[in-house]
């Protein structure tokens, strides 16, 4: 299955990445960079509009293969900023998403609104490496991590300034995730990891569970201002848009388009 083939991946990764990685010079590093731009309450304010919008600069996918050829990711998120895009994500995964850390990296210096590192974190280093290359949050995906794994990593970001994204697919995981009553920002993923089958309605039969005072964002295959009006209904505060965008010629004018109809209260 692709999401085994994606975190045995990640496993390499984080083996390569321990030889060199030291907690105190992290630690040392962090000290030193400014706070965190606040992730959580950027996409759950959505400048007053209803809806928080978190844009994504996504090159490729296991999905989808290329889906945009003529890549400028520094480009990109400073369009999606200047065209009222609340958060940034950024994907960082380069054998399957075809990102890199300094894609983020580079987006940091270039815009001034939250950044998310969309990877597939399993371990604390990345968590450390997130902060480091200049994320103000990390997605963390219950369908990869064992309860007590995710809620290790959900203090360790947040002891170093991240908001964390907590991401899940289905009712197991969903449970899972409230019992451990570390979530305050759940984003309801419409693809099936397993299967990159996609239903926007998976937001809607998920997001009555989720006790008040914990924010949904509704994340993947969504592309339409009608998309965007369904899932303000179904009580999503924000939403997580890549391929629609990455499609598009104009992705200015795209982001201006989805954000038009929604009112500022
Ligand atoms: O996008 C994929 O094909 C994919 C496959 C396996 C694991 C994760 C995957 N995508 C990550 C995401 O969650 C999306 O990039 C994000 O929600 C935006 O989705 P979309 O608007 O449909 O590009």
């Amino acid at each position: 299955m692709f999401l085994d083939r994606i975190v045995a991946t990640k496993r390499q990764e984080v083996a390569s990445l321990a030889e060199t990685f030291s907690l105190a010079e992290y630690e040392r590093t962090i000290a030193g960079m400014p706070s965190c731009l606040g992730f959580e309450r950027a996409v759950t304010t959505g400048r007053n509009r209803g809806m928080g919008l978190i844009a994504e600069v996504k090159k490729a996918s296991p999905s989808k293969g290329l889906i945009r050829p003529d890549f400028h990711p520094v480009e990109l998120a400073r369009t999606y900023e200047a065209a009222g895009a609340d958060c940034i994500s950024v994907l960082t995964d380069e054998q399957y998403f075809q990102g890199s850390n300094a894609y983020l990296s580079a987006i940091r210096e270039a815009v001034n609104v939250p950044l998310l590192r969309k990877d597939f974190t399993i371990d604390y280093r990345q968590v450390y490496e997130a902060r480091v290359i200049g994320a103000d949050a990390v997605l963390l995906i219950a369908a990869i991590l064992k309860p007590a794994e995710l809620a290790e990593l959900h203090d360790i970001a947040k002891s170093i300034g991240l908001d964390v994204l907590v991401e899940v697919h289905n009712r197991e995981e969903m449970d899972d995730v409230l019992t451990l009553g570390k979530a305050t920002l759940i984003g309801i993923n419409n693809r099936d990891l397993h299967t990159f089958a996609t239903d926007l309605k998976t937001t809607e039969r998920l997001i009555g569970l989720v006790p008040p005072g914990t924010s949904v964002i509704s994340e993947s295959a969504i592309s339409s201002t009608a998309d965007i009006a369904y899932l303000t209904e179904v009580g999503a505060k924000g939403v997580l848009i890549g391929e629609h965008f990455m499609r598009q010629p104009e992705v200015g004018q795209a982001v201006a388009d989805l954000l038009g109809p929604l009112v500022k209260s």
